[in-house]
This record gives C-alpha cells, structure tokens and sequence, in this order.
C-alpha cells in the first residue's frame, strides 16, 4: 500500500501530516491526517484514533479542534480518518443530504446495494487503517485509543466496544448513543444494513455496553445547549445500558455548550490527559 504525502506543517515541536492512499476494503483513494509529536523522531508513541461526525473530512478536527498542543504534551499521536468513501465512482445519497452516504458513514459495513461496495467504514477503522499506520510511522500499535464526536462518538464507542482487545480506552463528545433509536441512525442503518432491526444491534452502543468482554475505561462530554441533545443523540439511553450492566463510564453534561468544535476545543485537554492515562 503507497502513501501519497499531501501536506506537512510543522506543530507544537511535532508534525501534522496529511496523506492520501488507496484503499482496498473501501474501493477508492482515501485521505487521512495524523499528528506526531515531536518524541516519534526517536521512539515509537501510542496513537489516538479521531473519528469525525456528519459533514466532516478529516480536515475539521486538524483545524478546529486543538488537539495537537495536548497530543504534544502527552507525547501521543492521532490519527484521524475520513468519514466515509469518496470519489467520481462512490454513491451518494439521492438528494446529496448531509447525513447519508459521503460524510456519512457511520462506521458500518454496508451489505446493501450499491453502498456496499464501498461503504466498509467498520473495517477501514478498524482493520486496514490501523495496518496501514503501524506499518508506515513511529506508533506503537499495542498502545491504541478512539475517541469521536457525534456520528464518530457513535463509531468511536461501537468500535471499542467490540474490539476491545485492539483499544485501551474510549471516549466521545456529544455521540448517537443509540444509532437504533435516532432518526439518523435508522436512517443509516436501514439503508446500509437493511431493514430486519436484529443486524442493527452491532452498530449500537447501547446494545454493545452489556456485550464488551473487557470494561474498558470510558468517558462522555455532552453539552446541554446541543441542537440534536434530544431527538439524535440521547445520552441517557448510554447511561442506563451502563448502570444495567455495571459498566463504570463518565458521562457528564456540560452546562451551556452546543453541538460545534468550539465545545470539544473546551474539553480536548480532559479527553488527551484521559487517554494518556491507559496509554503510557
Ligand atoms: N450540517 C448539519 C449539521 C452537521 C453537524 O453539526 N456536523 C457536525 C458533526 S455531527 C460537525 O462537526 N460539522 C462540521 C464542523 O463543525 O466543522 C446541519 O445543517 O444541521
């Protein structure tokens, strides 16, 4: 697999790297963007992966979210991918809508036509990325974390809940608590998997709490003003498939913040610090 250097910005003594490749699992050329700090000229460092919400390319949280400072800090790089296949030959939803199809999608292995020929988001993060990463920079693959927002929350938590061998840790700010029971997660999801609500149970962090081999440690921020707080996002239903299972997650509520990267900017600093925690 032959990575494509798109750009290099010198950051917080490390560096922010953009790259492009071809992707087998996801059938078109991909982009992705991954900070090292300035410690994986010498060693190899543990990797956060950043999984990005609706709209998003992995551009948003390089630019928005202020990351790198505490990345730098902690001596941790972060990857952070594209939200969903692109190019002349991916489908996209009819009407072009933001929340279906490209940057849309949802962390999930398509089976149905004709988004599942290139709409194997699951495994691109979980599988051929990570591959990728460990074969081409410093990072120590053993030393592995997700975190997303929104959407990427929803493929953040899924992930790790499932996979939770590969990850040390997992957190999100404002995530689909229950991609099942939210108008954009039945749409997503009876489009890319079908219509028998029984496949939609392992793309649904709720449903995942009780099922992870291993509690892994994980932390929640959702601010209070969200726009989609109610109708999308409903922490509450995590909170309550964690108290039944006796996972021991924090979910807090963050009084007066909204859905944007001016909230995750606030709390980025908490997020890295937790993560490193489990990483060292
Ligand atoms: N565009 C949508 C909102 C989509 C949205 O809020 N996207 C979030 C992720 S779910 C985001 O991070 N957008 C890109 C950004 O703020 O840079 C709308 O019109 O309601």
């Amino acid at each position: 697999m032959s990575l494509e250097k798109v750009s290099e910005n010198k950051c917080f003594a490390g560096r922010q790297l953009r790259y492009s490749h071809q992707s087998a699992v996801l059938n078109c050329s991909m982009n992705f963007s991954i900070y090292l700090p300035a410690e994986a000229g010498s060693h190899k460092v543990p990797v956060l992966y950043w999984l990005s919400g609706l709209t998003c390319t992995d551009e948003n949280f390089v630019t928005k979210a202020g990351a790198q400072q505490f990345a730098a800090q902690h001596g941790v790089a972060i990857v952070a991918p594209d939200t969903s296949p692109r190019g002349e030959g991916v489908p996209d939803d009819a009407d072009a809508a933001y929340d279906f199809g490209l940057g849309a999608g949802f962390y999930v292995d398509a089976t149905q036509a004709p988004w599942s020929q290139h709409y194997h988001m699951y495994s691109y993060i979980c599988q051929e990325l990570p591959e990728l990463i460990n074969a081409n920079f410093p990072v120590d693959g053993q030393r592995s974390s997700i975190f997303g927002h929104s959407m990427g929350g929803h493929g953040a938590l899924t992930i790790a809940l499932k996979n939770t061998d590969k990850y040390q840790s997992v957190s999100a700010f404002a995530p689909i608590a229950s991609a099942m029971q939210c108008p954009w997660g039945e749409k997503a999801l009876s489009n890319y998997i079908g219509t028998n609500k029984e496949d939609w149970r392992q793309y649904d962090a709720t449903e995942l709490v009780a099922k992870a081999e291993r509690q892994i440690p994980m932390l929640v921020d959702q601010g209070t003003a969200d726009n989609f707080l109610v109708e999308q996002l409903k922490p509450v239903l995590l909170q309550q498939a964690c108290d039944a299972a006796g996972y021991p997650a924090t979910i807090r509520m963050q009084e007066g913040y909204d859905h944007s990267y001016f909230f995750m900017s606030s709390f980025m600093a908490d997020h890295i610090a937790f993560h490193a925690k489990y990483l060292k």
